[in-house]
């Protein structure tokens, strides 16, 4: 379904992390139907590549290359490709993260650093990056950290992943006050349980074969979101429509963190 204009980005240059696969990717492709010039990005070359080439088939101008987040020198070289490209930056989506679920108690130090390294340092690297280009150009700009619907309830399995994001929340308050003179914008959107690849080979496959039916029964709205769903709040996001929103966070999860409400209703 087409919800946005295919002009209402026109002339906009977007970078979506994490956008060869799953979430990144259908967020890239409706901001790119609207009609942003999209760099996505990821560590796997081969992965960015094809789906470069699948939206270049779908007519949306795409550029491709592998960036591992956790290294500055190369989110510098995302930086400078893109504004090589096409000569600016006007929207940053900060996807690529992860976990892996593990009891806290079992969690090595190796691999609460991972987490938090490539969540919260990463996002950093990029915002920081993409920012210092928005303030070069003065044109202002957007930035959406993918970040989870959980963020300020806790979720038993990933402290590590919880923490890190509620860093990113911290971080990306504070940048929404201090880049404000620079008409930047910065929100952070929180996804319930979407579908994905990585979401069941991470997730599903160490919680077990019923874990998605398991929480879509606590879903009010009764199912799992559709990818489409987080590419048009981004849009959103993105778009002039909500250039009067920042530091906000929004949680995209069928009434998931609201639980089942009282048992008890006066009617
Ligand atoms: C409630 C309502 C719900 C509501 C519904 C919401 C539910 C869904 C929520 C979220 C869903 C998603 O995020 S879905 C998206 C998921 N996709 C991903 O997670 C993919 C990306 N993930 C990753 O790349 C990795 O997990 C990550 C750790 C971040 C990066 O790893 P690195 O490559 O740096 O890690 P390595 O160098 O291999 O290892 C570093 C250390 O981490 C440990 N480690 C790494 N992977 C590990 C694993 N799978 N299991 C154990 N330990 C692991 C290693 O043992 C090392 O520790 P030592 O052994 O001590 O040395
Ligand atoms: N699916 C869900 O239900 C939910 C997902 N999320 C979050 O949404 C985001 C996307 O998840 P989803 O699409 O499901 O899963 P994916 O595993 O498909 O997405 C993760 C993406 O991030 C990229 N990535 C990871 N680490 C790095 C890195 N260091 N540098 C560059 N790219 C990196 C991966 O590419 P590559 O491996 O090639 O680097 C991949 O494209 C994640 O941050 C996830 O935690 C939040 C809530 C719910």
């Amino acid at each position: 379904m087409k919800i946005f204009s295919e002009h209402l980005l026109r002339e906009k240059v977007a970078i979506v992390t994490g956008g060869g696969t799953g979430i990144g990717k259908q967020i890239a492709q409706e901001l790119g139907r609207s009609g942003a010039k999209l760099v996505i990005t990821g560590r796997r070359k081969e992965v960015v590549e094809a789906t470069m080439q699948e939206f270049l088939a779908l007519g949306i101008e795409t550029r491709a290359i592998s960036t591992d987040i956790r290294e500055p020198q190369q989110v510098q070289r995302l930086v400078d490709y893109t504004v090589e490209s096409f000569g600016r930056i006007d929207i940053l989506v900060n996807n690529a993260g992860g976990q892996f679920p593990k009891k806290s108690e079992e969690i090595s130090p190796n691999g609460w650093n991972a987490v938090i390294h490539n969540n919260l340092n990463g996002t950093f690297y990029v915002t920081q990056a993409v920012a210092k280009q928005f303030i070069k150009q003065g044109t202002g700009g957007a930035i959406t950290n993918i970040l989870v619907s959980f963020l300020h309830r806790g979720a038993p399995g990933i402290a590590h992943s919880v923490a890190a994001r509620n860093g990113i929340y911290g971080m990306m308050r504070t940048l929404a006050l201090e880049w404000a003179k620079h008409n930047i914008r910065i929100n952070g959107i929180g996804p319930g349980l979407f579908v994905t690849e990585g979401m069941q080979e991470e997730m599903a496959s160490a919680a077990g074969a019923h874990f998605i039916e398991q929480v879509t029964q606590d879903v009010p709205l009764g199912r799992t979101g559709k990818l489409e769903e987080l590419g048009w709040l981004v849009t959103y996001l993105s778009s002039p429509a909500a250039e009067y929103i920042t530091g906000e966070f929004i949680i995209i999860d069928g009434g998931n963190s609201l639980g089942r409400g009282l048992t008890f209703v006066p009617y």
